[in-house]
């Protein structure tokens, strides 16, 4: 049976403990393995597949993710929407540790990563002006308008390599673009979900106010912890609340046609291998 909403936990989110009826499923992708089982399972009645990003127990670093096969599994499952959360740092005083953001826009500050499924042989672009689904940012601003967090709709994700913390110079240079919040994950998976033709939207929850700001520390991993325990509930709750609304609510938005117009390559010049690799995301363009 096809699962069409997906939900990808990071840092501090490693299950719902709400999903009942659960199943672990393996998922192989000819990319390689994703970060772990995805838990497929009922949420308030509707079926969702879950992810831990980091893998159980938080052992993969965000520079060693398969952001490929994580997105490629979703997609196998039949997910159309899927919601990310995430932890960030706050690059400005208004957003202080606890509030959640919904970024509408990303820079990508990231080295070296696979982000996307073209390549071997055949050849698509993307347009990514707008890299989060608005309608799916919508219901999940609204599910935490619900759950009655302090939300902020639209803002920068700076998209960092890591694994180290930035610089207070990096800081204050993505301070100065106007960024909003940072994080290490989030940029490659929206564009492989777009690619997937799969609405993106993730709900950034502020652990730490990042390395800038006069009056705090630089931050540690305790710090994003402790505050992702505190939030733990909130944001299981928004993602119930948008599970909730998602699960009536058609989708209207373009996402689903993302690559009518991407893909530059003839068809029949597509090798076997890649043409059958691609199948799932693609297969409907390849004829
Ligand atoms: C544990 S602090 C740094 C870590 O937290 C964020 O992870 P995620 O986006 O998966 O919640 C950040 O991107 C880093 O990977
Ligand atoms: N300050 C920060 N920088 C990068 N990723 C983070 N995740 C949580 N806080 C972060």
């Amino acid at each position: 049976m096809s699962i069409q909403i997906g939900i990808i936990g990071g840092s501090g989110l490693y299950d719902m403990a709400e999903l009942t009826d659960r199943h672990e499923l393996t998922i192989d992708t000819p990319f390689g393995p994703p970060s772990g089982p995805y838990v497929t399972g009922t949420l308030g009645g509707t079926r969702v597949a879950f992810l831990a990003r980091h893998g159980i127990g938080h052992r993969i670093t965000p520079s060693e993710l398969n952001f490929r096969a994580n997105i490629y599994g979703f997609k196998t499952l039949g997910v159309e929407r899927l919601l990310s959360a995430s932890a960030v740092g706050s690059l400005r005083e208004d957003l202080a540790p606890l509030d959640l953001v919904i970024p509408d826009q990303f820079i990508d500050r990231t080295r070296g990563r696979v982000g996307t499924f073209f390549g071997d042989g055949i050849v698509g672009h993307i347009a990514f002006a707008d890299p989060v689904c608005g309608d799916l940012a919508q219901v999940a601003y609204d599910a935490a308008v619900t759950a009655g967090a302090t939300v902020h709709k639209g803002g920068t994700y700076v998209c960092m390599e890591g694994p180290a913390f930035s610089t207070r110079a990096e800081s204050h240079l993505y301070r100065a673009w106007g960024a909003h919040i940072i994080g290490m994950t989030n940029l490659q998976e929206a564009k492989l979900a777009r690619e997937a033709e799969i609405c993106y939207a993730t709900i950034a929850l502020v652990t730490d106010y990042d390395c800038w700001h006069p009056d705090h520390d630089h931050v540690t991993v305790e710090m994003v912890i402790n505050t992702l325990h505190q939030n733990a509930r909130t944001a299981q709750r928004v993602i119930a609340g948008a599970v909730s609304v998602l699960a009536t609510a058609p989708r209207t938005c373009g996402c689903g046609q993302a690559l009518a117009t991407a893909i530059i390559t003839r068809p029949e010049i597509v090798p076997e291998g890649t043409r059958r690799a691609l199948a799932p995301i693609m297969g409907k363009y390849l004829g």
